[in-house]
């Protein structure tokens, strides 16, 4: 085999009160990572090279180190002693710095193509493993909630960091996401976090995370919708990044079933009433004016072609 060419999902992570823990994985935006043998050397004697095209990519790194899918590809050639020379395509339908997991996409996409393309028959979770390495160079933490869905897709819990513990539950069902017309680096959003919280907080959040997590295994997207919008922790420190968000979550949380930031933002993520969706579309067009998916929950990253 010379070349693998792969889809990788936009993610949205946190919904409220899971930050750093739950993810869900989105038909649309999507990255698409080619990644090819070669029998090119260039003048660094580096093994990789990459190119990018699409959304803002002029502003992302082409340098190994620095681009999430060059520091995943470099660790998994280091572990699996693969000596050939490869060369990374990634087409960019996921802006940078968006809260739709767009390091992440290219994370968990090479994840993907380097196990088919020198078939290392890794299992999801050891692939979730090596993309979270990209994320710790995008966020400046390997937080695996946008990496565990863009593998495994619909909706996944980080249960534990060390080790690693993914759990993974198929959901289906609609979302609207609005991306405003600004970035937010993760890595910055991340500094607004509280380093300490009132235990009256972390009740609130277990106890809402829990009811969405029961919520999704009754079939109740009401209910999930529900403990989405309480996140007492994380959300009450990062809306103030993105104007017009408290007023827009005001004006629609009776026409959808739940609305959040989702990552660190600016995109946000509602779970749509089919009735009000041009109301919610309109108001969040009247407000941003901005790109607006109507998407559903999706796989995770796979296989396009491989030749
Ligand atoms: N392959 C990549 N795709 C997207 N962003 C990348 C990539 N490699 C490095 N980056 C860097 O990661 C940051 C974007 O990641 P992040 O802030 O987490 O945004 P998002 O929320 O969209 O994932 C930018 O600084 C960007 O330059
Ligand atoms: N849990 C992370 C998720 C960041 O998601 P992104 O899509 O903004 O990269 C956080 O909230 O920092």
């Amino acid at each position: 085999m010379k070349m693998v060419k792969v889809c990788s999902p936009g993610t949205s992570a946190n919904l409220g009160p899971g930050y750093d823990v739950f993810g869900l994985a989105l038909y649309e935006p999507y990255d698409t990572i080619t990644v090819m043998k070669t029998d090119d050397s260039n003048d660094n004697d580096n093994k990789i090279t990459i190119t990018m095209e699409g959304e803002k990519c002029e502003e992302i790194p082409t340098d190994v180190d620095k681009n999430t899918a060059g520091v995943v590809a470099k660790k998994m050639m280091e572990d699996f002693d693969i000596s050939d020379n490869i060369h990374i395509h990634i087409e960019k339908g996921i802006k940078p710095g968006s809260g739709l997991g767009s390091s992440s996409a290219s994370c968990a996409g090479i994840a993907v193509a380097m196990n088919e393309l020198f078939d290392l028959k890794l299992s999801k979770l050891e692939l979730t493993q090596y993309a979270s390495l990209g994320e710790a160079v995008a966020a400046g933490a390997p937080h695996a909630d946008n990496v565990a869905p863009a593998i495994f897709g619909g909706f996944t819990m980080v249960v534990g960091y060390e080790p690693l513990e993914i759990l993974h539950t198929p959901v289906e069902f609609e979302v609207l996401v609005a991306l405003p017309n600004i970035q937010i680096p993760t890595k910055e959003a991340r500094e607004l976090v509280p380093k300490n919280i009132p235990i009256k907080d972390m009740v609130n959040n277990v106890g809402k995370a829990c009811g969405m997590v029961y919520a999704l295994h009754t079939n109740n997207i009401e209910l999930f919708g529900k403990y989405m919008m309480h996140d007492a922790v994380v959300e009450p420190c990062r809306a103030p990044l993105i104007e017009g968000y408290s007023e827009v979550k005001e004006k629609v949380k009776d026409l959808v079933y739940g609305i959040t930031i989702s990552g660190s933002g600016p995109a946000i993520i509602s779970l749509p009433k089919k009735e009000h969706i041009l109301e919610v579309k309109k108001i969040f067009k009247e407000t941003w004016n901005c790109p607006i998916y109507y998407t559903k929950v999706g796989p995770g990253a796979y296989v396009l072609e491989s030749k």
